[in-house]
């Protein structure tokens, strides 16, 4: 996913998968993500993202197909690297994709794509994408041989896992989850690489990690789903940006 803007601006990337969830949860055809796109737009979200996963949990085709010609900023797709995907992909084309591992019976999203054990296929996957004219992230955990390993599969883009640091329950862990995010963005910078994060973000610990020098994009959602139904979709993706912002200046100002 391009950065765009201030050198050091970090930006949002806001995930609608849940508002799907909540879609299929009675087979309605409300709410609908694409309205919660727009919307996401309209209130400062620099990207839409959608994880059309093989279960069709919430994303539906559909939903791609509709957002490939609305979303006016970078439509990033989600998915598992499988033939079905990457061929829906080379369909659809959209802006940016991250290769996310996927099993059918995770709740979420549990760990990152362990590149360095299957880096032929990866390569091959980021070849197929990068000819379809789609940029390619690799959503990964945040170790150095991770990074290294998408460097050799031909990635532009890694996104770092922020799972484990979103779940810390003490501070001390959450602190070392916070520095192993540190160092892989720096390591990731280093080796050339475009070096966004997200997983498990929300109002409370994000900031931390939008205050990493570097960092392209945050991909966001289920916090911001979470929160929108008490203050509204365009109020919760404003109120993250502006948390966000405030991390960059609070950085910036040394
Ligand atoms: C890869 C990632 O961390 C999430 O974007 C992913 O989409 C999580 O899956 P669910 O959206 O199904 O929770
Ligand atoms: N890749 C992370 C993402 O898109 C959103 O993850 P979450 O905020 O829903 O946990």
């Amino acid at each position: 996913m391009e950065t765009t803007g201030q050198s050091n601006e970090v930006l949002l990337g806001v995930n609608i998968d849940h508002v799907a969830t909540l879609r299929q949860a009675r087979g309605t055809r409300y709410p609908d993500p694409v309205q919660a796109a727009i919307v996401a737009e309209q209130a400062g979200a620099n990207a839409v993202t959608l994880h059309l996963r093989e279960d069709r949990r919430h994303i539906q085709e559909r939903d791609l197909r509709l957002l490939r010609d609305i979303v006016q900023a970078r439509l990033n797709l989600e998915m598992a690297m499988t033939a079905e995907m990457l061929e829906i992909a080379e369909r659809y084309r959209p802006h940016d994709s991250c290769i996310v591992p996927e099993r059918r019976e995770e709740l979420t999203t549990e760990g990152g794509l362990d590149v360095r054990a299957q880096l032929a296929r990866t390569r091959e996957a980021c070849t197929r994408l990068r000819a379809a004219g789609v940029q390619v992230a690799l959503f990964i955990d945040p170790e150095i041989e991770q990074i290294d390993a998408a460097v050799e599969a031909g990635a532009p883009c890694v996104e770092i896992h922020t799972g484990h640091y979103a779940e810390a329950a003490e501070t001390a862990s959450r602190a070392h989850e916070l520095e192993r995010i540190r160092a892989a963005v720096r390591h990731g910078l280093q080796r050339g690489l475009q070096v966004n994060a997200g997983h498990g973000l929300n109002y409370r610990n994000v900031k931390p990690v939008a205050a990493l020098a570097g960092l392209g994009t945050l991909n966001i959602g289920h916090a911001i789903v979470a929160q929108a139904v008490f203050v509204g979709f365009a109020t919760a993706v404003g109120d993250m940006r502006r948390l966000i912002l405030e991390a960059r200046a609070w950085r910036s100002s040394g």
